[in-house]
């Protein structure tokens, strides 16, 4: 392999010299401002994506439409991806199938949950999770068929809100046997969890403060001291767009004209820079500078 470090070493790197704020980013055009503003990483989240397709998160997007969205975010940024794979779309040998795919798009790492389907978000009564030998036959699919020994395989547990604390605990312990890199603690409710989890499981740990949850929105600075290395914020910026979004709708539907909501844009300038379109326009001048017979 050539020496240029792969996106799963990359992230490696990155939770070890610091612990990462990661921001899930609804589209390729948000993981470039992400990237722009000097995050270490992004999100693609599950909810997420299901939300901009206008769906809930129970389980209906494919694996074709994450790989989809995963490899035209790889291809905005250079930033390492951290993908949701929910349940990994079926058993362990279609997890197999989901590694190989989004290893492929160019994800850094991802995450596979221990719930049944209909699979809901994590934060929701009514879950139901597949047994733990089950779900420990799955990480060692998918690090039995990562390419690269380096992409991060990233188990979460959703059993904190089904059987308790205790039950996270031993399942986290038999998915880090499995081989999974990173434990995903869902839905703990209170520091003091998040707290005992990280003694009792030992790191490298990611933790999820997604708002309106179960769990308290804790700082990352305390959450790096219990040994958190990845802090997901999967919805945070699609949240605050979408109220900003209602906002310009119910204007338009009442007002005679949208002048007064310049000032709150983005303007035309911010985005084709954002886009790097000046970069585009010169590399279409040379091209056609260096066309046959312009020389
Ligand atoms: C992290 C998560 O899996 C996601 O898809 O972003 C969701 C987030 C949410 O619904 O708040 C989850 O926690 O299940
Ligand atoms: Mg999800």
């Amino acid at each position: 392999m050539s020496g240029s470090p792969t996106p799963g070493q990359r992230l490696r790197r990155a939770w070890e010299a610091n612990v990462l704020a990661i921001p899930g980013v609804f589209c390729p055009l948000v993981a470039k401002m992400a990237e722009r503003l000097g995050f270490p990483a992004v999100y693609l989240s599950g909810g997420g994506l299901s939300a901009s397709l206008g769906l809930p998160d129970i389980g209906l997007i494919t694996l074709t439409e994450v790989v989809h969205q995963a490899q035209a975010i790889c291809q905005a940024t250079a930033l390492p991806l951290i993908c949701d794979a929910d349940t990994g779309f079926g058993s362990s040998v279609n997890v197999e199938r989901t590694v190989r795919q989004l290893e492929a798009a160019g994800v850094a790492g991802l995450h596979l949950e221990d719930q049944e389907l209909p699979k809901r978000c994590g934060h929701l009564s009514g879950k139901t999770l597949i047994s733990a030998e089950e779900m420990a036959a799955k990480i060692q699919a998918a690090v039995a068929a990562r390419r690269d020994p380096n992409l991060v395989i990233i188990a979460r547990t959703d059993a904190r809100g089904v059987q308790g604390l205790e039950e996270a605990i031993r399942r986290a312990r038999l998915y880090k046997q499995a081989g999974a890199d990173v434990i995903f603690p869902e839905a703990l409710e209170s520091a003091e969890e998040f707290a005992v989890f990280a003694r009792e499981v030992g790191g490298p740990l990611l933790a999820n403060m997604t708002e309106f949850g179960r769990s308290p929105l804790l700082e990352r600075s305390r959450l790096a001291q219990w040994g958190y290395r990845l802090v997901l914020y999967p919805l945070t910026a699609l949240r605050l767009a979408l109220r900003a979004a209602e906002a310009a709708l119910r204007h338009l539907l009442t007002a005679d004209h949208q002048r007064e909501l310049l000032p709150q844009m983005y303007t035309r300038a911010e985005l084709y820079d954002l886009l790097d379109y000046k970069g585009y326009e010169e590399r279409d001048r040379r091209y056609f500078g260096l066309g046959p017979g312009r020389e």
